[in-house]
This record gives C-alpha cells, structure tokens and sequence, in this order.
C-alpha cells in the first residue's frame, strides 16, 4: 500500500481522486488518497479534506505528496518542504517547476527522493516517459510540437470559420482547459514552460522560460485563418527544442501547416509531441494534453511508478548554453508597421506578408523595432 497525499483539489485534483478512489486494477488499488489540502472545507468533503498544508506535509504516514494546486507559490514551497522531508513529488504544475526546477530537483537528489511530472507537460500524453526511454539509449536530437490544449482548442475551432476568439476562450476555460490566468495559454508561456520540461528530460539541460523564444496567438484573426486556408494551410501553436552539440535552441510559435499534416489533424484540447534521435528516428505521441481525467491519468502513471519502484531518481540538472542562431525561417508577419520589413519581404499574404528565410532573432528584433502591440507573426513550415 502506498499512502498518497494531495495538495489541491480542483479540475486535476479532483480527477486524481476520482481515478484513487475507483482502484480499476490491482495495483491502483494499492493507491490510497489518504489527506487532500483544500483552501475551504466545503458540504459533501469527508474527513480527509483538511484547510493546513501541514496535515500534508508532515504527515508521517503519507508516502508521496501530488501536487495540483497550480501557481509558483505557495505550491512551491511546500513541494520543497515535502521534499526536504523526503517524500517524493508528484506533480502537474508545468509553471512552478520551470520556474525552480534547479532548486527542486538538487533537494530531490540530496535527500533521495523523486520528483515526477509526466502531467505537467502535455496532460494525458506519455511524453516524458517516452523521451527518458529514448535518452536512455541514445540523445534526442530534436523535438517538436502541440502543447497547449486551450489554443489547439481555440485554433481548430477558429479554422472552421465564424467562431469568435472570446468565445472559444470561455468555452475551453468551462471545459477545464485553461490556465488560471489563460494569458500563459494565448501568449505562448504555458506551453514554453512545457519546452523547458521537455528539454529537462530529452536534453538533460535547464533553461529559464525567458531563454525561449515565445510568440502567441493572443492576436490571430479570421484573416489569417482565411489566408491559410487559401493556400492549403491550418494554423497551430507549436513548441520546438533542439540541441546542437551541446547547444540549445528552443521556440514556441504559430506555425502555418499544410492542412493535411499530422499536426493540423490535431484538434480540440488534444496536443502531439515528435522527437527526433538516430536509431528511433521519428516517433510522434499523442492524446488529450488538457482535461481533467487525461491529466489525472498521467498522475496516476507517475504515482504507480513509484509504488513499483520504477520512478526516475531525480538528477541536478546543468545550465544549457542557448543558441538561437541557427533557427530561421520564413515568416508570416501581420502589423500596421510593415515598413519595418520591406527589405526582407518575399510576398504579400492577405493582410499579412511574408518574409524571405531570416534567423528568428532577425525576426524578434524587427518585431520590437515594429512596436506593433497587436501584431501577429507566425513561422511557414
Ligand atoms: N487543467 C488542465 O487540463 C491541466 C492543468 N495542469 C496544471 O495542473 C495544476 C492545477 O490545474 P487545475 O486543476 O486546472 O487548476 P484548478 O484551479 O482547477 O485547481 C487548483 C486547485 O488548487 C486549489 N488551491 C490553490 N491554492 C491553494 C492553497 N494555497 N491551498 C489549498 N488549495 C489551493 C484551488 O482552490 P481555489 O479554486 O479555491 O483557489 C483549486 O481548487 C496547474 O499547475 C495546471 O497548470 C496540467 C495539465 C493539464
Ligand atoms: N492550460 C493547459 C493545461 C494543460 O497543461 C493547456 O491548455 O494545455
């Protein structure tokens, strides 16, 4: 028996404790969902609820703490505190573990314990145990892909036309989708923070969110759904992670795609992450990235590897040496400055145009100089 204590109870937490409490199998019915920190004991919660993290955290009964109350504190704090007290971590919090995930992992390895967080990149995909298989017999090279079910769910509602951008918002902020504050989803931050977890595990590196290059979808408009579809393309939100020798680049960015490519036959709040390495080669992986059960799921996988004693031990984990010098591309760029690119503009698109192959740090720097708060760029793949 592995005694779980949980650490917020809403869209994933309550999925967690859906999943706990039913035991379909064997094994997860060796799981037991023994404390869960709420902010305020409600009608209907029964006697493991409690309002004081310690009851959690200092509980010496409770084997592995979840984590799913979202936000860099207090959550952070009391991962640390759980970990100094070595009990292994579980979590789906993508943003507090970019944010200190140096801290939290050294705390993990001095004091022997895990700290897992399959959930927190990519919601029901098996993404990160997937990439610690493959790094374990040769590096990733590279990765790429969906990993935010809010604007996936946002973009392929938009590309069949007359759906307004709010309102696909509110639908998937009802639908669980969105972070609390969905800016993380629409400007890119939440699924840069998936790319730093993501090269965490394909790279062994870590970098701070501000080191990738994030553009969002906070701007898109019917046009450019128009314009895509014109010429064939779909528009989708995409994460990339490469590493050079030992160097690193990493992006998020919309990306125009052919409309009969994997990832446009991507939609809703499902999200696909590709890697790339020599003997593998492609392999492309794929499932709800948002929900509640989906997520609760990838939880669970991470709980009931530890019971079996297959969780990773965590690692201290160096500093990577960013390059963004080699990424380039050809990009659509939609701003009431256009000036700002006429010596590098190979067409017209629409409202938009767009450029000849330039480096992305060509394109950050035209964009500043444009100081166009609304404009709207995207990579052509
Ligand atoms: N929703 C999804 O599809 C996915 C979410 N995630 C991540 O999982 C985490 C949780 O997300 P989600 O479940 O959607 O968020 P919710 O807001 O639905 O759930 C978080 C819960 O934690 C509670 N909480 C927050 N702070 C405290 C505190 N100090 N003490 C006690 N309870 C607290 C909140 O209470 P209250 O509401 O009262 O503030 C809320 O019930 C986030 O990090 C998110 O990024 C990862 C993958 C997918
Ligand atoms: N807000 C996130 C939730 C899962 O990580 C998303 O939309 O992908």
């Amino acid at each position: 028996m592995m005694k779980v204590g949980m650490l917020g109870c809403g869209v994933v937490g309550s999925g967690v404790k859906k999943i706990l409490d039913e035991g379909k199998t064997e094994a997860g019915s060796d799981l037991q969902l023994t404390r869960i920190l709420v902010k305020e004991i409600g009608e209907g919660m029964d006697v493991r609820f409690t309002e004081c993290a310690d009851d959690v955290l200092d509980d010496p009964d409770i084997d592995v703490v979840v984590e799913c109350m979202g936000g860099i504190e207090p959550a952070g704090s009391f991962v640390e505190k759980a970990l100094a007290g070595g009990k292994s971590v579980v979590t789906s919090n993508k943003k507090m573990l970019a944010e200190k995930a140096a801290r939290l992992y050294a705390l993990a390895s001095e004091h022997d314990v895990c700290l897992l967080d399959e959930a927190a990149c990519g919601g029901g995909i098996p993404w990160m145990a997937n990439l610690k298989r493959i790094a374990r017999i040769e590096p990733v090279s590279s990765f790429q892909g969906i990993f935010n079910g809010t604007t996936n769910y946002i973009l392929s509602r938009m590309e069949m036309g007359g759906a307004d951008f709010q309102d696909v918002l509110k639908e998937a902020q009802k639908l669980g989708y969105a972070e609390r504050d969905p800016s993380d989803d629409i400007d890119g931050v939440d699924a840069a923070n998936k790319v730093v977890l993501s090269c965490m595990q394909a790279f062994g590196v870590y970098m701070p969110v501000s080191a990738v290059e994030t553009f969002g979808i906070r701007h898109i408009q019917a046009c450019d759904f128009a314009w895509a579809k014109s010429h064939g393309l779909t528009i989708r939100l995409l994460g990339t992670g490469e590493n050079h020798n030992h160097t690193v680049s990493a992006w998020v960015m919309p990306a125009f795609v052919k409309a009969d490519s994997l990832y446009a036959s991507i939609s809703a709040n499902d999200n696909v992450l590709v890697s790339h390495s020599e003997t593998l080669g492609t392999s492309a992986f794929a499932a709800p990235g948002a929900g509640s059960l989906p997520t609760a799921h990838a939880v669970v996988q991470d709980l009931l590897d530890l019971y079996e004693g297959s969780g990773a031990r965590a690692a201290v984990m160096p500093a990577a040496v960013m390059d963004q010098s080699s990424v380039k591309g050809r990009y659509y760029v939609r701003t009431v400055n256009p000036a700002v690119f006429d010596d590098v503009k190979q067409e017209d698109a629409g409202d938009a145009l767009i450029t000849r192959e330039i480096s992305l740090m060509d394109l950050c720097a035209r964009v500043q100089k444009a100081a166009d708060e609304k404009l709207f760029a995207g990579v052509m793949l």
